[in-house]
């Protein structure tokens, strides 16, 4: 084996003068001789990424490298790189059978444990109070009474005459008699008359608070619930109370009585429970579709789009912009172009795209790129001078609203975590080897962002406030921003994801102001899974390139404007970025999606927006697809449960 590595040492001093791709596959052979499996992957996906055409033999290793670390998705993706190369190479052929096997058995062993338990999204989803409900619920207290006249009254105690007590009794009977027969109009009348009689009687109230109900009388039916004592108000009674209260959007109210016939019902009533989470999600989720011809909804698969009305082909159904966002780890593409960190931006020069040939324009050429290519001039925080933005503005607004958390020029353990980051998750050894530090296929400071975030806004809640430390209370509504984002995970955290673990540990224990935030493993897990159930690729549509473009098009045309143009012809390379969106986690999957997600220019910034495929009738759910539909069937099956731990039917 020892033999080997002069050969790695050789290819990596080659390599340290050119990117080469012979090179590259050279020294994958020699990686996967001695067993080190990452570095045989990193070397392969560079040349897939550089020459796609001579790729079969890299193309193999790396999906055979990959294989042995269980990364199954860069195996698949370098397979499928082998068979563009070299369509029906029998050791692809042979690589694929294996793969699928692996997966499908690795599907067979964790799916048989997790259908037993079956899949329920009501699991997911807690019912507790969220900060700030108090006020919300007095403001909707406050409306039932102006609006509807419904309020807690003391009722007079039930008469003690006998007489009275028996006319209240047959004027109930008589009542309940109407009720049966489905004469609703004087079932009311008989219940009303018993009533005056008896007010405290709960039993009658509840009843005749059922009849408004079947006539339609929403209001009155609730003015009747609202009576009953809440001692004496029993599951259903709240249950139906809350699903007025949800037609009336007086959602905080309704969500109460919903928790109250959860909490009754021991649990027990699914329909409380659905209902809670609808009222839930009607009343986070309203606001952002106002504009859009969709709604969300809850479902057996949790929240879930729907259509309001009937959308088109073509149409646009929303868009959306993140609430956090951060780099895709691709070790194959060599230069990543930088973004802003705060608005994801794309900072791309002249230089990264017109790559070598920028050195060769003649001093005219030059001269026009330099006038009219935008003042990309990157911006790095004053501190740590090395987090970058587009503007002094989004250095500012990150400052303020996490960057000061994790800058390293005050965090001292935020170091390794950019350290790591800068490296995609791999570490450098001796030899050009590497260690797999993260195997995430997103960047571990999305997470950190999400904290930071939190300590933020806690610090400043407590400042607010006057306290110390930040109350329970304070943490809570600091939080509830990520809490739209569904954190399901069944899969173990994997060795590799305890150094990232530590290194959070660390960075969070010194948040500024003496406040600690710990990272145990419940919150790094729910954040992890967060992550990988939600995130979706994007870039910015709007780069340098497209403003130069339109630049150049407003200048006198000469013979260098010509030349330049000529060379402007291919597309500006992307930003490599993945964002959790609040209103696209919301998408649910299908392999036959009806619609597609596209990087959007939304209100200035970079986000996503959501087209139609096909038409979509009022009422259809919204799905997107999350995986490759080309795969075979039961493959795909293995790769949802295997990525998003969910089974779909067979
Ligand atoms: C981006 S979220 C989609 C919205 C999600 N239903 C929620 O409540 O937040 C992805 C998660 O939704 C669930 N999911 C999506 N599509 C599904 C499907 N076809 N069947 C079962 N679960 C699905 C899985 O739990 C998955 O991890």
């Amino acid at each position: 084996m020892a033999t080997t590595s002069p050969a790695i040492n050789l290819y990596t001093s080659l390599l340290s003068e050119s990117e080469d791709a012979a090179h590259l596959a050279m020294r994958a052979d020699c990686y996967f001789k001695l067993e080190d499996y990452a570095s045989c992957l990193d070397d392969a996906k560079r040349v897939i990424a550089l020459d796609e055409d001579n790729c079969i033999t890299s193309a193999v290793l790396g999906g055979q490298a990959a294989t042995k670390l269980e990364k199954y998705e860069d195996a698949y993706h370098c397979y499928k790189a082998g068979i563009k190369a070299q369509p029906g190479h029998p050791d692809v052929v042979s690589g694929l059978r294996t793969l699928k096997n692996l997966i499908l058995k690795d599907m067979d062993k964790k799916g048989s444990e997790c259908e037993e338990k079956g899949y329920n999204a009501l699991d997911f989803c807690s019912q507790e109070v969220y900060p700030g409900d108090d006020e919300l619920f007095t403001n909707e207290i406050e409306i039932l009474s102006k609006m509807y006249k419904i309020q807690a009254e003391t009722l007079s105690p039930s008469p003690k005459d006998p007489k009275i007590m028996e006319q209240a009794a047959n004027a109930a009977l008589s009542g309940h008699k109407c009720m049966t027969e489905g004469k609703w109009s004087d079932a009311v009348k008989l219940f009303s008359v018993a009533l005056d009689l008896d007010p405290s009687n709960h039993i009658l109230r509840r009843l005749r608070a059922e009849v408004h109900f079947m006539r339609d009388d929403a209001i009155s039916c609730l003015r009747d619930l609202w009576l009953i004592p809440k001692m004496s108000r029993m599951a259903d009674a709240w249950k139906l109370g809350g699903k007025i209260l949800w037609q009336l959007e007086l959602l905080v109210v309704a969500e109460f009585w919903f928790r109250k016939a959860t909490q009754l019902s021991q649990g027990k009533d699914q329909e409380a429970k659905v209902l809670f989470q609808k009222a839930r999600v009607t009343r986070l989720y309203g606001p952002l579709t106002l504009d859009f011809p969709v709604k969300v909804d809850f479902t057996e698969y949790g929240r879930a789009i729907f259509a309001k009305e009937n959308i088109k082909a073509g149409d646009m159904v929303f868009s959306d912009i993140p609430i956090v966002f951060g780099e895709v780890f691709d070790t194959s593409k060599k230069d990543n172009i930088p973004f802003c960190e705060h608005c994801a931006a794309s900072l791309l020069t002249p230089r990264d795209y017109f790559k070598s040939s920028f050195s060769t324009f003649d001093p005219g050429m030059r001269n026009l790129v330099e006038k009219y290519w935008p003042d990309s001039k990157t911006i790095f925080c004053k501190k740590c001078q090395y987090v970058r933005y587009c503007s002094e503005k989004c250095r500012d607004a990150s400052w303020d609203q996490y960057h000061h958390v994790i800058c390293p020029s005050r965090n001292k353990a935020a170091k390794k975590l950019f350290e790591v980051c800068a490296n995609l998750g791999l570490e450098e050894l001796e030899g050009g080897r590497k260690n797999i530090l993260w195997s995430g296929h997103f960047s571990p400071l999305l997470m950190a962002r999400i904290w930071a975030t939190i300590a933020s806004s806690a610090k400043k809640l407590m400042k607010e406030s006057g306290d110390n430390i930040p109350t329970k209370e304070q943490w809570a509504k600091a939080k509830s921003p990520f809490r739209k984002f569904i954190a399901y995970g069944n899969i173990g955290i994997q060795k590799e994801l305890t150094f990232i673990h530590d290194v959070m540990k660390g960075v969070f224990k010194d948040c500024g102001d003496g406040v600690t935030y710990d990272i145990d493993e419940r919150e790094f897990k729910g954040r992890y899974f967060q992550a990988v159930c939600n995130l979706q690729v994007f870039s910015s549509p709007i780069t340098p390139y497209h403003k130069f473009l339109e630049a150049l098009g407003e200048v006198e045309p000469t013979d260098e404007t010509f030349r330049l143009l000529k060379l402007l012809k291919h597309k500006p390379p992307s930003t490599n970025v993945c964002g959790m969106f609040p209103l696209h986690a919301c998408l649910n999957h299908s392999c036959l999606n009806n619609v597609e997600v596209t990087d959007g220019d939304v209100g200035g910034v970079g986000g996503v927006h959501v087209f139609a495929k096909r038409d979509i009738k009022e009422g259809e759910e919204i799905f997107t697809t999350y995986i490759d539909t080309s795969m075979p069937r039961k493959l795909r099956r293995a790769w949802l449960f295997k990525s998003f731990n969910f089974l779909v039917p067979v």
